[in-house]
């Protein structure tokens, strides 16, 4: 299989960075600090990150990283550093050989600043650059909804591999998708799925538990003949995607059964194993781009499920152009079979607004 070493890398990074989420989730202490654009970012986040970072550039030493977070903040705060760093010494995988693949542990605090910080890349459409959402849907997961950590491989920016660990959806790829999904998530029995995919190999899911050594099930969307039956998913904050034109292009399709709201990219993959059907986020904001960390892995795993995903005019999403997808607005992804239909009402929508 082409890129099989980078999907088995990825898949134990995001496992081993799920184990630190998960005990900051059930923490009381998040260590939350508010970010220049007044987004949340957690310990969680930089954990994450320095984890991901530190097993990628072990295992591929060339490539570059376009991560979310940068360690600022913790080199300004010592004690907030400090506990980030026992978060970090305290992710380890069970299994040694696995552990190995990725690095092992992080020797010493100032390189977990480092791996944190080398998640600067500018991206660009040469070469191997890996996008990184360390913790997406941070609201999501300081509000006790759905979060995702969030990792693809762009070739040439072309995004080729795509994980995505979300350790509150249920295992099983096949309880579909209700309102009760994306409110008061947490992670006991029978939650954590671990979405994988590779450009032209298709989509698997498997349990995050430790299950990234195990074989994936394949998944893929799921068949719908008639629109009007479908589920579509959208953003919990009315701020990312709005509600209204989402409600609207829903009608003008004659879906009759309400939205379901989800924090991050848990619905790229709750779409790409049939558990809902579309995903709809128009945008807000005139001036708002969108971040190339938020839709890269998201977008091979849908595609590779057998949907389509462009922006809300039906562009394709460039993510050769830098840390943004500055060229385009909104994000669409539904089942290549009515895809046409619905980008035709999104455009009767958006239009409308001119
Ligand atoms: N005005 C805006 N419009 C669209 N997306 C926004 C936004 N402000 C923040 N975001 C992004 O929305 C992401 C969460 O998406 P969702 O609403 O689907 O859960 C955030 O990711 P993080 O949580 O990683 O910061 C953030 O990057
Ligand atoms: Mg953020
Ligand atoms: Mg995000
Ligand atoms: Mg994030």
């Amino acid at each position: 299989m082409a890129y099989e070493k980078e999907l088995d890398i990825a898949l134990l990074a995001v496992q081993r960075a799920t184990l630190l989420t998960k005990s900051v989730y059930t923490s009381h202490s998040k260590g939350t600090l508010s970010k220049s654009d007044s987004s949340p970012v957690t310990i969680g986040d930089f954990g994450a990150q320095a984890l991901i970072i530190s097993s990628i550039l072990h295992a591929f030493p060339n490539d570059e990283v376009v991560g979310e977070e940068d360690a600022d903040d913790l080199r300004a705060n010592p004690s907030l550093k400090e506990l980030v760093w026992e978060l970090v010494q305290a992710a380890k995988l069970d299994d040694s050989a696995a552990e190995d693949k990725i690095g092992g542990p992080i020797k010493s605090a100032e390189d977990m600043l480092e791996a944190i910080d080398a998640g600067r890349s500018d991206g660009g459409r040469k070469g191997r650059i890996w996008a990184l959402d360390p913790i997406d849907g941070t609201k999501g997961f300081l509000r006790g909804g759905q979060y995702a950590v969030c990792l693809a491989l762009m070739v040439d920016g072309v995004p080729t591999v795509g994980v995505i660990g979300c350790p509150n959806l249920p295992v099983d790829d096949k309880t579909l998708l209700d309102a009760s999904v994306g409110i008061d998530a947490d992670d006991k029995e029978g939650k954590g799925v671990l979405f994988g995919a590779v450009k032209g190999e298709g989509s698997t899911s498997r349990p995050l538990g430790p299950g990234a050594l195990l074989d994936g099930n394949k998944i893929s969307m799921k068949p719908l003949e008639d629109i009007s039956q479908a589920t579509f998913c959208e953003s919990v904050e009315a701020g990312h995607s709005s509600h209204g034109d989402n409600a609207a292009i829903a009608s003008k399709l004659g879906i009759t059964k309400p939205s379901v709201r989800m924090d991050s990219q848990a619905k790229y993959g709750s779409i790409a194993r049939g558990a809902g059907d579309l995903y709809l986020r128009l945008p807000v904001s005139k001036t708002y781009e969108e971040k190339i960390w938020d839709h890269a892995a998201g977008v091979v795993i849908v595609e590779e499920a057998g949907g389509e995903v462009t922006d809300a005019w039906g562009k394709p999403l460039d993510f050769g152009i830098g840390r943004t997808l500055k060229e385009n607005k909104g994000v669409v992804a539904a089942p290549k079979a009515v895809f046409s239909q619905v980008i035709k009402v999104v455009k009767e929508v958006l239009g409308a607004k001119q």
